[in-house]
């Protein structure tokens, strides 16, 4: 359904998408992931015909999206990061407006209307006004507002971002159901774990490059072999850095004042050795333990520094 290759984008001298190349299959619910500032929304926006791309390919149902930006906006809805202000605008109305760009009238649009605050749980709303909506609200309102056209395509740029668990839960009970209606997704967010329970593959994206590509299961299995440890001692930082950069199952060693952080490739066995040669070493230790993050910030703090 989607197929993007090799794209960039640069502003100026600064590359925000680097040499990105990533497919999603029909129906998948594909999470893009990454830290503030990674390129999410750049790419996103490129698909969706928002931003010129630097160069590169987008295939949108085997349509050049990248050339044919009119024919391709029937098969994509897209759901920006933010929401605009609708002064004396009521949700009805607003629905009703995004329909005749759509040139969607009468009973067929009042039907589409109907069933889309079904969907997203606004159906009570329909007289309120808009600014008088919660967050978890206007968000769905937006999510409605992109699937007006009944497109294939849907890009959700972080849908869930701000929201309290509950509203958080509600948004992943309606992709469900775009899933179940045979929907392709792609939702973006810099909580991995969050998506993982929602979407069939993910993309990890950092610095603007896909660091991590693949079906959800094969992505956990990776990032779970990453184990971050922390640990603090009274003095001899330098040379405890020394002694664990010595250690080839060590990825990285991050000293801060008299503490050091470290992310090792391997499990409790790897972990004993280190703790043994620093020991051994007389290292003044008086704490070494596992730091127990979430999955995705100890992915991204892996990446981050692999690359320096
Ligand atoms: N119009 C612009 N001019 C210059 N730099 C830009 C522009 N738009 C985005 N950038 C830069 O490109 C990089 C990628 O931004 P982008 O908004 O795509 O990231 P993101 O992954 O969506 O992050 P976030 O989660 O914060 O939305 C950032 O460093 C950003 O500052």
């Amino acid at each position: 359904m989607l197929k993007v290759n090799n794209l960039y984008k640069k502003f100026g001298k600064f590359t925000a998408v680097d040499n990105l190349t990533f497919h999603v299959p029909e129906g998948e619910i594909f999470g893009f992931v990454g830290p503030n500032g990674a390129g999410k929304t750049t790419t996103m926006k490129i698909v969706a015909g928002l931003l010129k791309e630097t160069s590169g390919q987008v295939y949108v149902n085997e349509i050049d999206a990248l050339k044919d930006h009119r024919k391709v906006k029937e098969y994509i809805g897209y759901m920006p990061d933010f929401f605009g202000v609708y002064d004396n605008l009521k949700v009805s109305e607003y629905l009703d407006f995004y329909a005749s760009i759509y040139e969607i009238y009468g009973k067929e649009k009042d039907k589409i209307c109907d069933d889309l605050l079904e969907l997203v749980d606004l159906s009570n709303k329909k007289g309120e006004y808009v600014d008088s909506l919660s967050r978890g609200m206007k968000q769905r309102l937006c999510l409605a507002r992109s699937l007006i056209h009944n497109p294939k395509l849907l890009i959700l740029d972080e849908p869930a971002s701000g929201m309290d668990p509950r509203a958080r839960f509600e948004m992943k009970e309606i992709l469900k159901s775009l899933r179940d209606m045979g929907k392709t997704v792609i939702i973006s967010s810099h909580i991995l774990s969050e998506l993982s329970e929602i979407c069939t593959s993910i993309g990890i994206i950092d610095k603007g490059k896909m660091v991590a590509n693949g079906k959800v299961e094969d992505i956990m299995m990776k990032l779970q072999s990453n184990k971050i440890i922390k640990m603090k001692m009274i003095n001899r930082v330098e040379e405890a850095v020394r002694l664990l950069q010595e250690i080839p199952e060590i990825t990285n060693v991050a000293p801060s004042g008299n503490s050091i952080e470290i992310a090792i490739n391997g499990g409790d066995v790897e972990m004993q050795n280190i703790l043994k040669k620093l020991i051994m070493n007389e290292i003044p230790l008086v704490s070494f333990g596992e730091e127990s993050r979430k999955l995705e910030d100890v992915f991204m703090k892996v990446t981050e520094r692999s690359e320096e």
